[in-house]
């Protein structure tokens, strides 16, 4: 039933029964693409887990890793033992293979949204649905893994993004992090109204975005190097605790600047295909942008991260990071 809630939500059926049992509790279906799981019991490492793939509609890794842990939950290899709300963020734009439909989903996730469409409808949904689901489950830590993959190549394939906000991440999480051969983490220096934000900011969650490996079309991603952060997700499912490792095995950066795209002609100055934490030195130019000017790289070098030329007007086009110590 699981795997096949994935493929209903994706093509648009629905025969799936709204719910029913599984392995250790039930599921319950609360909107399109919107599933929540409750044990029969909690086991002791239990978390209220947001499990979200899919907010890009080309980012098919993270779809097919949850679907496979999905699978496993309902065959009986695994034993439902915390409270999970799985989401496949954007449906539509997944059955089009593309990033958005109209806008980037993944810039909308603040309560004070006003903006009429689709994207921010389901954006809507999904903000009431995380809602809901943190208060039914208020006792227990929440947690948000917001799992996508990256347009381009990185040096660190497999990073998380910390989204910027008050509440301290539990120290915890940095060795449950290194122990799914997470590579590297980046500090985020401003709200950035994403996912994971939204769950760090409104309800004060141990929140990523996870960035594990490039994007590829459905069927072409290789889930090997994944093994671990799938072995990750099986855990919470099962309220287990996770493998663990040392931070320091991780680099850690944070943003220090973010570049805008104010014009139509904004353009980089470096080749489409840089992979992400290719640092520049100090002098080098970085974009061109007829209204805000050009941007130079001051006197420490910085590392770039999330290029995109193409982004929408006002929206970011890059983020710009140096190294930062691991946490204490
Ligand atoms: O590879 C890229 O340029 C984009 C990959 C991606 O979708 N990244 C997320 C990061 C969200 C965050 O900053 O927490 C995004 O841009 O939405
Ligand atoms: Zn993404």
């Amino acid at each position: 039933m699981l795997a096949e809630w994935l493929d209903q939500a994706l093509d648009g059926r629905a025969t799936t029964p709204r719910e029913g049992r599984l392995p250790g509790g039930r599921y319950r279906l609360l909107a399109p693409g919107v599933l929540e799981l409750s044990p029969d019991a909690c086991a002791a490492e239990a978390h209220a887990g947001v499990l979200s793939v899919g907010v890009h509609g080309n980012e098919t890794a993270p779809i097919e890793l949850l679907g496979a842990v999905l699978a496993r939950l309902e065959a009986g290899l695994l034993t439902l033992g915390a409270p999970l709300l799985v989401i496949l963020g954007n449906p539509e734009a997944i059955r089009h293979g593309e990033r958005f439909v109209e806008t980037n989903l993944n810039r909308l996730f603040r309560r004070d949204l006003d903006e009429a469409g689709d994207e921010p409808d389901r954006a809507r949904t999904l903000m009431a649905a995380v809602d809901a689901f943190y208060g039914r489950h208020a006792a227990l830590a929440p947690l948000h893994y917001d799992l996508h993959t990256a347009i381009r190549d990185s040096r660190f394939p497999r990073f998380v993004v910390e989204p910027f906000g008050e509440t301290p991440t539990p120290p915890e999480q940095w060795r449950w992090l290194a122990g799914a051969d997470i590579q590297a983490v980046l500090h985020q220096h401003r709200h950035s109204w994403t996912f994971s934000h939204y769950s760090k900011h409104y309800h004060g969650a141990a929140a990523f975005t996870l960035e594990l490996g490039r994007a590829r079309p459905f069927g072409a991603n290789d889930l090997a190097p994944l093994a671990p952060m799938g072995r990750l997700l099986e855990v919470l499912v099962e309220g287990r605790a996770p493998e663990c490792a040392a931070p320091a095995e991780m680099a850690f950066f944070r943003a220090e600047h973010e570049l805008l795209r104010h014009d139509p002609d904004f353009r980089l100055c470096f080749p489409d295909d840089t992979p992400n934490f290719t640092e520049f030195l100090p002098g080098t130019r970085l974009a061109v942008d007829a209204s805000a000017g050009a941007f130079d790289v001051g006197e420490t070098p910085l590392s770039v991260v999330f290029p995109n030329a193409e982004v929408e007007i006002g929206a970011r086009a890059a983020l710009l990071v140096v190294p930062s110590p691991p946490p204490a």
